[in-house]
């Protein structure tokens, strides 16, 4: 197809990590089209999330943190779609977007930069995270560590380590490897650390009433992230969690089927619940019946975390 006449314009966050993963679907677009450099042009946008840095993402209640500025921009047409960490895209999004694509995933692991294992940590250790799983499931194995807030870009919180403000901190594979920081930390094995539900998958969305920008984008789609990511968010869904929960989920496909481990952790590791399951790509139902499960079988004050 030619290069468009008026380039198309991709939206992201600002980030470092944004900016290499919204080059990477410029990229990947232009290889599938055959389009030349002037074809996309990458536009910036400020999120909530960018914006507030020093406190909780639970504690500013609201959600669509990463999404909302990107979606009035797709929604007023100063930008035709927008590339996000599937991990910050909100379970439900509005009628009106559609995920389009999915590129390839990388790797899904956890890193713990600042030891080599989690039960190298010395007696008492500050881990740096905010985020609610990585906490429970570092409480759940060491319940001796002292979880303490770290938030901001990979940068900022690898310079919070630096400075001594915890002994160690956790952050995504994924972004360290797009970084170019791959060697930084260890990977803690699925088996101790399942991760976020859609952690290593990079998403691209557009107006779902835009046929031609969503045939444009969706010629991009690895199919088998697709499937399992949907299948993960699927279960969030059900479960009426967000990023903020403490959920972990991993779909992996065989080839045939794909199966889902999926687990809710109270918030200081002492309650859990977990299982798995085979699935036809796209068949949510028994995704579903997961979810109510593991709900089910949850002590009373784990299944508090999901009465909202
Ligand atoms: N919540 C922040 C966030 N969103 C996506 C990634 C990394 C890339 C990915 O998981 O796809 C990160 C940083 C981290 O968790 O270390």
């Amino acid at each position: 197809m030619p290069t468009p006449a008026s380039p198309f314009k991709l939206g992201t966050r600002g980030s470092p990590l944004a900016l290499v993963q919204a080059n990477m679907v410029r990229a990947a677009l232009m290889a599938a089209h055959g389009w030349d450099d002037g074809a996309i042009e990458i536009v910036t946008v400020k999120t909530t999330g960018d914006l507030v840095q020093d406190r909780a993402l639970s504690e500013l209640g609201g959600k669509a943190l990463w999404t909302k500025e990107l979606d009035r921009a797709l929604d007023d047409r100063s930008i035709d779609f927008a590339v996000h960490s599937m991990k910050d895209v909100e379970t439900v999004r509005p009628e009106a977007i559609a995920i389009a694509a999915m590129l390839p995933r990388a790797d899904v692991r956890d890193r713990l930069i600042g030891a080599d294992s989690i039960a190298a940590l010395p007696q008492g250790a500050r881990i740096g995270t905010s985020s609610p799983r990585r906490g429970a499931q570092l409480l759940r194995a060491r319940p001796d560590l002292e979880i303490v807030l770290f938030r901001g870009n990979v940068d900022t919180r690898l310079g919070k380590l630096a400075r001594g403000e915890a002994e160690a901190t956790l952050l995504a594979a994924a972004g360290l490897e797009r970084l170019e920081r791959p060697d930084i930390g260890t990977p803690i094995p699925i088996e101790t650390m399942l991760p976020a539900p859609s952690q290593g998958a990079v998403g691209i969305e557009c107006l779902a009433e835009r046929g031609d920008v969503h045939a444009l984008i969706a010629a991009i789609d690895h199919a088998p992230t697709s499937h399992c990511v949907r299948a993960e968010r699927a279960l969030l869904e059900r479960l009426g969690a967000d990023c903020r929960a403490p959920v972990a989920a991993l779909a992996i496909f065989d080839g045939e089927a794909i199966r889902l481990r999926a687990e809710i952790i109270a918030m200081d590791g002492s309650l859990s619940e977990s299982g798995e399951i085979r699935i036809a790509p796209g068949d949510h139902a028994p995704v579903t019946a997961l979810a109510e499960t593991l709900l089910d079988r949850a002590a009373p004050p784990l299944r508090a975390l999901f009465a909202g």
